[in-house]
């Protein structure tokens, strides 16, 4: 079962003198084991838009997840919590309590699941966080373990679609590339995964769907080559520029090059 937005609009500060319009008429279908890219200049409305999905914000038009939809008050809003999983921009600061393990079984806890430790050590193995942390403060760690703590408390109760907001914003490379290898582990398990990113061709290998947010619109919809594909101006009027390695695809791709694959793997 998929998750779906039907003409979905939002605005933040309605009736004020800061009135702003985040999301407008957005339509999208994402279905189950499906990796989905949202970009798009800073303040498009990407954030807004994926707070939508576990009804953190409740906009207009209708958002379903599975047969749940948000703004129906019938909706039971912890089983639809429960399904959707999101990991913030610099989830670290959320961090209260003394430690790791404490930190890993508070959100389990409050879903009523009973986290066994083996499950911990599998959800440490998959984001690569050593076991002998549990008993340490969250606070000692470096922003990459702490990232890594966070997502895990994600993973702990199981979510069925995972949202990453930015998960590699503030990060050095090589914890940059430990996330993408977290993503790419849970996606290859059949997790939906959503995530965005201003790091596109980190997830080149993926060939994620992708998602173009331009001034609160969903400008493009789309297969990872389709957006390759996509004229200059219109991506650098949405705020999207290649590098290098994004450059080095797209001349592969448009001269049905075999090298593209090669590169996707770089
Ligand atoms: N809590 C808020 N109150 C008022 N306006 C807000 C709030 N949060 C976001 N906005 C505004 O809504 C618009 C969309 O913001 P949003 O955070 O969704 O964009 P974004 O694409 O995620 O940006 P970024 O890439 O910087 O994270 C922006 O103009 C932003 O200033």
């Amino acid at each position: 079962m998929p998750i779906e937005l039907e003409n979905v609009s939002f605005s933040y500060g309605i009736n004020t003198p800061f009135e702003k319009k985040a999301l407008n008429e957005v339509n999208l279908k994402i279905n189950e084991g499906e990796l989905w890219l949202f970009i798009g200049h800073t303040g498009s409305g990407k954030s807004t838009l994926l707070n939508t999905l576990n009804g953190l914000i409740i906009p207009n038009g209708k958002v379903t997840v599975d047969t749940l939809q948000t703004n129906n008050k019938n909706t039971n809003m912890k089983e639809l919590r429960k399904k959707v999983g999101i990991i913030f921009q610099y989830p670290e600061s959320q961090f209260f309590l003394p430690t790791i393990a404490e930190e890993i079984l508070y959100a389990p806890k409050n879903f009523d699941v009973d986290l066994k430790k083996e499950e911990i050590k599998f959800y440490m193995d998959i984001v690569g966080l050593p076991y002998d942390y549990l008993n340490r403060s969250p606070f000692s760690l470096s922003g990459g373990e702490m990232r890594k703590v966070a997502i895990i408390s994600v993973l702990s109760y199981n979510p069925k679609y995972i949202i990453f907001d930015e998960p590699t914003v503030g990060l050095d490379y090589s914890t940059r590339k430990s996330v993408f290898n977290t993503v790419k582990k849970l996606n290859n398990m059949g997790k939906t995964i959503i995530l965005s990113t201003h790091w596109i061709s980190e997830f080149l290998e993926l060939k994620p769907l992708v998602a173009i947010m331009k001034n609160s619109n969903l400008i493009f919809k789309g297969k990872f080559d389709d957006f390759i594909k996509l004229d200059q101006n219109f991506l650098s009027e949405a705020g999207i520029i290649f590098d290098e390695k994004l450059e080095l695809y797209k001349k592969a791709l448009l001269k049905n090059d075999k090298l593209k694959d090669k590169i996707a793997m770089l």
